[in-house]
């Protein structure tokens, strides 16, 4: 019997997972200099001496993580073979929405013997969760690395980065040794610790920037050839997917996600080898996904002044002057059945926001002696794609491609 999978063939993929997010590289490229002075910071603790601390700066997709945890996992197996080094644990915690107490916490109960009940949500203090964590640590012994990515979202770092390092001259600590790994999209983080963090953390430096157009076509390569099939990828998609992320924010994981979605669109369309215009096509469902977060994180009734402006930009009618705006908002806010803002203010209020955002142009017009001044507005992007994403945002429809 025949049912709606049994046609199904792949003509394209090999191994998918590689282009994934959650896959670990076995080999890292194009980073040998990061990873020579990540060495370097990191050799101390082959011989059983204090870790240093170490922070790693740079933007989204530059490896820092990737290169981070093949760092732990070759430091942890060369450990084994050193009679000179203590046993090494690595804690790696993502600080993203959490509070100083929950990181202190999940430290704490990574260190507690497996059936022990974990360190209480509440009733206890920071304070109460240090001294159980510096206890736990002497237990366990050895040398401990903190991996604490995104660790400029924590919202008291300056605590985490005091109490830590200190551990062991404050007299907290005397069985074990522990190193802090912090990872930071943000180069101003720095600067925002206070003056005794400052003064007591020692700390490498490394700062991880932009790959470029050859450097992404590397990593793309290496992945391409045991994600596709044989034949199943053009080298020129390759190309034009690493020139396309060199040229935003050299930034990998966007190289990848457009390799993967070019890939899924060629599937789709039946085609069996991944070329040129398939990722032109990923960029445009990528720019897509992302225009649609951009716009569904505005309020309802910016939405229906931005979809105003589009309205009136494919009919031929911009730029158009506010009361022109709020005319055609009216209806559309009606469309949508909901009741329009009343006042003209706010509907200047909400463009003067939007050009401030970057979705509308804004020009300003002087109208003769009497006329006064007064600002028109066009839309700086497609109009048809604000108007088919807004659509499907009304509709319910996720394309969030990120
Ligand atoms: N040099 C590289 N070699 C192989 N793969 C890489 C390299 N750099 C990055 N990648 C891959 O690109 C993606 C993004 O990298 P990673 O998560 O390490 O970036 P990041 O700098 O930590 O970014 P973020 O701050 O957004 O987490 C991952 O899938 C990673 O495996």
């Amino acid at each position: 019997m025949s049912g709606p999978f049994s046609n199904v063939t792949d003509t394209i993929f090999d191994e998918k997972q590689v282009l994934t997010e959650n896959y670990q590289p076995e080999k890292i490229l194009e980073r040998d200099e990061e990873i020579e002075e990540y060495r370097f910071a990191l050799q101390d603790v082959l011989f059983g001496r204090d870790p240093e601390n170490i922070m790693l700066y740079g933007k989204a997709g530059l490896g820092k993580t990737a290169v981070t945890k093949y760092m732990m996992t070759a430091l942890k197996d060369e450990v084994t073979t050193r009679d000179s080094a203590d046993e090494l644990t690595v804690h790696e915690l993502n600080c993203n929405g959490k509070t100083l107490f929950m990181v202190v916490r999940t430290l704490v109960n990574d260190l507690l013997p497996d059936h022990a009940s974990p360190f209480p949500k509440r009733g206890l203090g920071t304070g109460d969760a240090f001294e159980e964590l510096y206890k736990r640590l002497d237990r366990v012994g050895g040398t401990h690395l903190m991996v604490f990515d995104e660790i400029d979202h924590l919202d008291d770092a300056n605590t985490l980065l005091y109490e830590i390092p200190r551990a062991k001259s404050n007299g907290h600590i005397t069985q074990s040794k522990i190193g802090v790994i912090g990872i930071s999209n943000n180069y101003t983080f720095r600067r925002s610790l206070s003056p005794k963090v400052k003064d007591t953390l020692m700390e490498t430096e490394i700062s991880f920037s932009p790959y470029d157009a050859p450097e992404l076509q590397t990593i793309l390569s290496t992945r391409a050839a045991r994600a596709f099939v044989e034949g199943a990828c053009d080298e020129s998609a390759i190309n034009l997917a690493a020139a396309i992320a060199a040229r935003d924010m050299g930034n990998a994981r966007q190289a990848i996600d457009l390799l993967r979605t070019g890939a899924e669109a060629a599937l789709k369309a039946g085609d069996d080898c991944v070329q040129e215009q398939h990722i032109k096509e990923a960029r445009d469902i990528v720019k897509r996904g992302q225009l649609t977060t951009r716009i569904r994180d505005q309020t309802q009734h910016a939405q229906y002044i931005l979809e105003s402006v589009a309205r009136l930009e494919a009919a031929g009618r911009t730029p158009a002057r506010t009361r022109d705006i709020q005319h055609r908002y009216q209806t559309v806010a009606n469309s949508w059945g909901t009741d329009p803002l009343t006042t003209l203010k706010s509907v200047q209020d909400h463009l003067s926001d939007l050009h401030m955002l970057g979705f509308l142009r804004r020009s300003e017009q002087n109208k003769g002696e009497s006329g006064g001044r007064y600002f028109e507005y066009q839309s700086e992007l497609d109009p048809e794609l604000i108007l088919d994403v807004r659509e499907r945002i009304e509709h319910g429809d996720t394309l969030d491609n990120r």
